[in-house]
């Protein structure tokens, strides 16, 4: 469970200082899953690098399960991160060298797993998103969608209790998007992640049971019960 209270990030340089999140206060409880929206420059990105605990914010609290991560180090930070939060992004961010395979067995390596452990684990989790026989492709021997399914497998495959997605079908077109949507909807379920999604689709924000706008730093949230 998230638990944010007045959050505010500054960002200066030079002379100038822009809020680019301004008293932000946000619940999220655990299974939830909210999208967030809003203008370009309107905070989404920061708001989601403070939930996934890759930056601190300059006021307030992110007490993500009664720990404040705006109090810890940078090393605690990187725990808290590699063990507990799935990241999926725009641009896949595939290390082109390495196969479908490798590429999730690399979010396993922080945590200590083994070998033979880490092999089983990630033919697994592209198993579970459609990509069983697609192991010992190459990024570039692989659709967008494929790809996008591949980062999504090394984002859930060290069982994280959140995955946090920014905008993850941008680089897609429309079918790709219905497909990767279907995919992460299925895995919330069944897994019973807290999902949070940063999207620019109104499509895909209509649909949304809870809706978070940012717009200049404030955050408004809104319950959509039909949706
Ligand atoms: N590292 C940084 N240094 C200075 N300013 C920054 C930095 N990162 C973001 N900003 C500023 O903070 C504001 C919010 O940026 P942010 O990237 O969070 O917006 P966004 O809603 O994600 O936008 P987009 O939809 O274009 O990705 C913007 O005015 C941006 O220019």
């Amino acid at each position: 469970m998230y638990e944010l209270r007045n959050v505010t990030k500054r960002y200066t340089r030079g002379k100038e200082s822009i809020d680019a999140l301004d008293g932000v206060d946000l619940t999220i409880a655990d299974g939830d899953r909210l999208v967030i929206q809003g203008p370009t420059g309107g905070g989404k990105s920061t708001l989601l690098q403070m939930l996934g605990a890759l930056d601190r914010p300059t006021a307030g609290e992110v007490v993500l399960d009664g720990t404040d991560l705006a109090r810890l180090s940078e090393t605690r930070l990187t725990k808290v991160r590699s063990e507990n939060i799935g990241f999926v992004f725009q641009s896949f961010n595939l290390i082109p060298t390495l196969t479908a395979q490798e590429n999730v067995e690399t979010a396993l390596v922080p945590l200590g797993v083994k070998p033979k452990e880490r092999r089983e684990r990630a033919a697994e989790a592209l198993t579970s998103v459609g990509l069983g026989e697609r192991l010992g492709h190459l990024p570039s021997e692989m659709s967008g969608g494929q790809q996008q399914r591949v980062a999504i497998a090394r984002a859930l495959v060290k069982q994280p209790k959140v995955l946090l997605a920014d905008e993850p079908t941008g680089n897609l077109d429309e079918s790709m998007r219905d497909e990767i949507m279907d995919v992460l909807e299925r895995m919330w379920k069944e897994l019973g992640l807290t999902f949070i999604m940063v999207t620019h689709d109104s499509a895909i924000a209509k649909k949304a049971p809870r809706l978070a706008t940012i717009r200049k730093g404030r955050i408004s949230v809104k319950e959509n019960a039909g949706a």
